[in-house]
């Protein structure tokens, strides 16, 4: 696994150069294809890297932008990541992207899957994604002991799974792993040393107890304390 290691003096630089080196490669994308798309994650770390990117001048009517996963919430709750995305990345510049859900209104995500898969589809492949990572080694929704791994990480897996996991509180849905991994540009946004050792150690085992490693050949991962 080749990955690329930037260690930042602390978390604010790194949202602010992450979300310039964002800025540039859809800026880049867009000098020769019409469409951009970018999938970011929701969890706890991104908010300040969508706090900077949301005000990059480049032509935003021109990006998607979508989520790498998604808890099964409706948007009224604290733990929905399109409300995140709402409120700190689809706003100022930003606010004139194209945003594809990964939820609908629905018990559960089986239902709505082939709906939003088909909205997805036609903007890939993905110019950029940004992905977090879990202590567990989980990237998106893409969790060890989870029901529908194995068919996460096949490579003909369909783009949109549905995932329930031990170590999610509620039914997830995510972009499968060739999905992730078939991005131009690949960023994984991790902080603490907790993390740094996790990741570290994921080096040595199976993508199958270590999800992340699916997405991590030609990544690069930004890390601060
Ligand atoms: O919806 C989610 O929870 C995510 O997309 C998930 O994959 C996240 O990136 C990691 O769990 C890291 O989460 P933190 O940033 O909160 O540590």
């Amino acid at each position: 696994m080749n990955y690329d290691f930037r260690d930042y003096p602390d978390r604010e630089m790194l949202a602010m150069d992450l979300a310039n080196q964002i800025a540039g490669e859809l800026r880049a994308a867009l000098a020769h294809q019409e469409r951009a798309a970018i999938a970011v994650p929701g969890g706890t770390s991104p908010g300040p890297v969508f706090d900077a990117l949301c005000a990059a001048d480049l032509d935003w009517s021109r990006v998607d932008v979508m989520l790498t996963d998604e808890r099964w919430v409706p948007e009224t709750s604290e733990r929905s990541n399109t409300r995140l995305l709402r409120e700190r990345l689809l706003t100022d510049r930003a606010a004139a992207a194209r945003f594809l859900p990964l939820y609908a209104e629905a018990e559960a995500p089986e239902g709505k899957l082939e709906e939003l898969a088909a909205d997805i589809e036609p903007a890939l492949p993905l110019a950029v994604v940004l992905l977090g990572m879990g202590a567990d080694m989980h990237t998106a929704s893409i969790f060890p002991g989870a029901d529908k791994l194995e068919e996460a990480l096949a490579p003909n897996a369909p783009i949109l799974l549905p995932m329930r996991a031990p170590g999610a509180q509620e039914p997830r849905i995510t972009l499968s792993a060739h999905v992730l991994d078939g991005a131009l540009k690949k960023h994984v946004l991790v902080y603490g040393s907790e993390k740094r050792d996790v990741l570290h150690k994921a080096q040595g085992l199976p993508t199958s107890e270590a999800p992340v490693n699916a997405i991590l050949d030609g990544a690069v991962v930004h890390w601060a304390e």
